[in-house]
């Protein structure tokens, strides 16, 4: 089952030494229960805030984080996360490392765990790697059996800060595809950080473009490139003009004058 989330009014700023450094401002965002939603920004802007936020890492200064209508107010275990440092365990086999999640939400028996695990592995493209060490895999294959991992347990929330960045174009392309495929296998709702607007654009129904620090909304751009997407539709008029479009409001939020 896959929740909701909304931001309602939601500001933050970091204690520092030389005082609050603002980071979030007033953001209000619904996504919908099953939607993907990526943010883009200028560095530094609080797109990693936003997603320890929605994770109930952090509390907001103000404002109300809610996921399925309930607010926000510390960790579950049913949010899953990737990050651009897979960090698998080297002592565990890639099998092992998929079903961790599974041991710590518990319900269910070995047999059933090893079959989820198998199954998403298959999903990915890493059957026959099961019982190979992390260091054996190329990056993208251990990001590959990490996306698995974040999944696993069938999360209702999905947070993916910046997955891909450390892979190789190409790598980075056929993990995309995967990402799209396994979303479609299996619904939750996803918040994607990403710098890459291609990235955004294949993989989101909606960019969310937010403005230099503090973070605002500054526009909310619908990704109306249908539910089943190949690459090659990243080269067909809409995506290009969608990317065109993202592509001025990062210029509007980096304070850099717009080519007309
Ligand atoms: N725990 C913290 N204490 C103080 N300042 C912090 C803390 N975490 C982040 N910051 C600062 O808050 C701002 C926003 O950080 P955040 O990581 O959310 O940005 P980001 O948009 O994800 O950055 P990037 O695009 O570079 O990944 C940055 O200036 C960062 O240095």
């Amino acid at each position: 089952m896959s929740l909701p989330i909304s931001l309602d009014h939601v500001t933050h700023a970091y204690k520092t030494a030389s005082g609050p450094l603002p980071v979030l401002d007033d953001l209000s965002i619904d996504m919908p229960e099953g939607s993907f939603t990526a943010v883009v920004g200028p560095s530094g802007c609080g797109k990693s805030t936003l997603t320890r936020l929605i994770a109930g890492l952090m509390k907001p200064d103000e404002g109300i984080v809610r996921l399925g209508g309930q607010p926000v107010t510390g960790p579950r275990k049913t949010v899953g996360m990737a990050f651009q440092n897979p960090v698998l365990l080297e002592w565990r086999s890639i099998l092992q490392n998929v079903i961790l999640p599974l041991e710590i939400v518990g319900g269910l028996s070995k047999t059933q765990r090893e079959d989820r695990a198998r199954e998403l592995l298959a999903l990915v493209g890493l059957e026959g790697f099961e019982d190979k060490r992390p260091s054996e895999l190329s990056g993208g294959m251990r990001q590959r059996a990490s996306l698995c991992r974040s999944i696993v347990h069938r999360p209702e929330v999905l947070i993916l800060d910046e997955p891909f960045g450390a892979l190789d174009a190409f790598t980075r392309e056929d993990l995309w595809q995967t990402m799209h495929d396994l979303r479609r296998a299996e619904r939750f709702t996803c918040v994607l950080i990403t710098h890459d607007l291609r990235e955004s654009v294949f993989l989101s129904d909606r960019t969310v473009v937010f403005s230099a620090r503090p973070a605002r909304a500054q526009r909310i751009v619908e990704i109306d490139l249908g539910d089943t997407r190949g690459l090659d539709d990243l080269y067909a008029p809409r995506a290009v003009e969608l990317l065109a479009t993202l592509r001025r409001e990062i210029q509007i939020a980096q304070g850099r004058e717009v080519a007309q």
